[in-house]
């Protein structure tokens, strides 16, 4: 299977990089991983609402930008279906039975995800209805994605 990450904004934080290619280590045996980054537009605290939609939105375009067609797109919005890690290890299951092989995941910025990007999701996916910094959301995924794969090969791991 191949798993790509879309993200707004580089991952700063030391000990969230060293997490990262933790993870990216340990799904090297499992998947193909990639990434990709797109630059976070510049928003300072006193936008209006029109100016945040705009910002939204012209992160949202490089995100489009950066989705291949054929990919199975999920965005990450805390307004989406939450799923328990069996539940996610299963999705994952049922995609690759259904020979949607190719999945991209999407993490917006720190201001969430454009109308246009959660259109072209195929699914979005709550982590809960607690707001993540879109840097440890990326850690958090990889672990739920390493978690599930190893649900799916009945391999132990922490309960
Ligand atoms: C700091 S959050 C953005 C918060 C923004 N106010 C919103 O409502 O989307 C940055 C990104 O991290 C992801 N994220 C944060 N918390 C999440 C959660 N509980 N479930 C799913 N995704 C989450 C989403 O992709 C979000 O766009």
């Amino acid at each position: 299977m191949n798993i790509h990450i879309i993200s707004v904004g580089k991952v700063k934080e030391k000990y969230l990089k060293l997490g990262i290619a933790e993870f990216e280590k340990r799904l090297q045996s499992y998947c193909k991983l990639t990434f990709s980054e797109v630059t976070d537009e510049q928003a300072p605290e006193n936008l209006s609402e029109k100016d945040l939609q705009l910002v939204k939105q012209k992160e949202g375009e490089k995100i489009l930008a950066k989705v291949k067609q054929d990919h199975y797109v999920i965005a990450l919005d805390i307004e989406g279906v939450s799923w328990s890690s069996e539940g996610f290890a299963k999705e994952i299951e049922r995609l690759s039975f259904q020979g949607k092989n190719q999945i991209t995941f999407i993490i917006g910025g720190s201001n969430g995800l454009s109308e246009a990007v959660l259109r072209r999701a195929d699914q979005k996916l709550s982590f809960s209805k607690m707001t993540f910094p879109h840097q440890l959301m990326k850690l958090i995924l990889l672990e739920q994605v390493y978690r599930g794969f190893k649900i799916l090969r009945g391999e132990p791991y922490h309960k």
